[in-house]
């Protein structure tokens, strides 16, 4: 595997190179951009890792370039602690393949191990096959090609067996047979697998049928079948379109993780991993609407820590950034379930708190200030002021007036003295 890093710190090559190094893996180095332009140029890379921040532009310039250069095969993996979302978009638009975010080690490192034990292959991939026939022989040739193929392949003779290991199992493809001895033939069978909740209901499956005229394949395909083989069947043929939707089957699911990955990192404050402002806008209003649907009520506490300028002066920004993880922790602790801890921005929290009481939230956001006196967050006293605000069980509101109070409080707090809660109630619609 040929392996490709820009990074122009020097600091940052070293840890990257014991990472790489310690699954076996040797990459070229590069630190500008002009120069791994080049490189991608003169020699095909596998996989180029790329930081986002550069001198010369970022790191999905050399995405770009690959895509100008008709550069299919190279992958680029982008580092960055970037975290806002049309950013995010645009790299992957640009070609970026994978985002990983910088203060995400563990993720970065499970990366390079799966890329070192890959080697990926992508007409090979293999993966786990139901095959339903009632067909002994069949079964034993089709089961034996499809193991020789590198796939784990499961076999049962009818279609609620296979559903009770379909429920069990995940499986990256089913071929089922349109005869099946039992209640269910093979399109029920398919039918029920396209009703069930979830991932499930998007296993490939592959209908094999002695029927092969026109309108029974349309009939097959037309009830979700992803693929059709005729009877008799050549076994390789039945293997080869086997392998073709697993294949499918897996790059679809890594595009999901993907997709699920950049929506969580897209919504998580990078620094403090609680939800950011993104979360907030997307999924705040949907609580509040949940309250009222319930008639129950929900409480907001915004959280401004105090004087934290003078924090970052007299102890540095770093001290700072750990004075913001530790009160993160702390406001975490605190949360159950159903709460939710969001990091507005700079040294500003909100915490939304479902099924909390005007004297529930009270008696928490004191507990939270002497806590903060407690903890000692970087081991330096850090006070912080809180507004508070409960809209109550059947009342109406919305997010913006909740939210109006709670921040009006924060500042009541401020300009009153700082390190205390001040409670506001929800202005009443007009
Ligand atoms: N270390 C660190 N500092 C940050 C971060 N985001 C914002 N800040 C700093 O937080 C400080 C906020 O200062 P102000 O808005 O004046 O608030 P304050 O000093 O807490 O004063 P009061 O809120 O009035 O008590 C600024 O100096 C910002 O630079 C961050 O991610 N890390």
């Amino acid at each position: 595997m040929k392996i490709l890093v820009l990074e122009p710190s020097r600091v940052q090559q070293i840890i990257l190179n014991a990472m790489f190094r310690a699954c076996d893996l040797y990459p070229e180095f590069v630190a500008s951009l002009a120069s791994a332009m080049s490189e991608v140029d003169k020699a095909e890379y596998d996989c180029v890792f790329t930081s986002y921040s550069l001198k010369e532009g970022s790191g999905v310039d050399i995405a770009r370039h690959l895509k100008r250069t008709n550069n299919t095969k190279t992958s680029v993996i982008l580092l960055t602690t970037e975290d806002r979302r049309t950013i995010l978009n645009d790299a992957l638009s640009a070609g970026i393949t994978r985002i990983i975010p910088r203060a995400n080690t563990v993720e970065l490192e499970t990366f390079i191990r799966e890329l070192a034990d890959s080697d990926v292959d992508y007409q090979q991939m293999s993966g786990k096959v139901l095959f339903i026939d009632d067909d002994r022989t069949m079964t034993a040739i089709i089961c034996s090609m499809i193991e020789a193929s590198g796939s784990e392949c499961i076999s049962c003779t009818n279609g609620e067996e296979a559903m009770a290991l379909i429920a069990d199992n995940h499986f990256d493809l089913v071929i089922a047979d349109y005869f099946l001895d039992g209640k269910l033939t093979g399109l029920d069978t398919l039918l029920a697998i396209r009703q069930m909740g979830g991932k499930r209901a998007r296993t490939p499956v592959m209908v094999i049928s002695a029927q092969t005229d026109v309108e029974r394949r349309i009939e097959i395909l037309k009830k979700g079948a992803n693929d059709y083989v005729a009877k008799p069947v050549v076994e390789e043929e039945l293997v080869v379109r086997a392998n073709n939707l697993i294949t499918q089957k897996k790059l679809f699911d890594r595009v999901e993780e993907q997709r699920e990955q950049l929506r969580n990192m897209a919504m998580t404050d990078q620094l403090t991993a609680l939800y950011n402002r993104h979360f907030l806008v997307e999924f705040a209003p949907k609580r509040l609407a949940e309250a009222m649907r319930h008639k129950t009520d929900l409480s907001l506490m915004v959280v401004d820590l105090d004087h934290f300028k003078a924090i970052n002066d007299t102890h540095g920004h770093d001290r700072g950034d750990q004075v913001l993880r530790e009160v993160a922790d702390i406001l975490k602790s605190v949360c159950r379930k159903e709460d939710m801890a969001i990091r507005l921005g700079g040294e500003e929290f909100l915490l939304i708190l479902p099924h909390c009481s005007a004297e529930g939230v009270i008696k928490k956001a004191e507990e939270l200030r002497l806590l903060l006196l407690k903890t000692r967050p970087a081991r330096l006293d850090v006070t912080g002021s809180f507004g508070i605000t409960c809209l109550e069980g059947g009342n109406q509101a919305d997010f913006s007036d909740l939210f109006t109070a709670a921040d009006e409080a924060v500042y009541e707090a401020k300009d009153t003295g700082r390190n205390k809660v001040i409670f506001r109630a929800v202005a009443s619609p007009e």
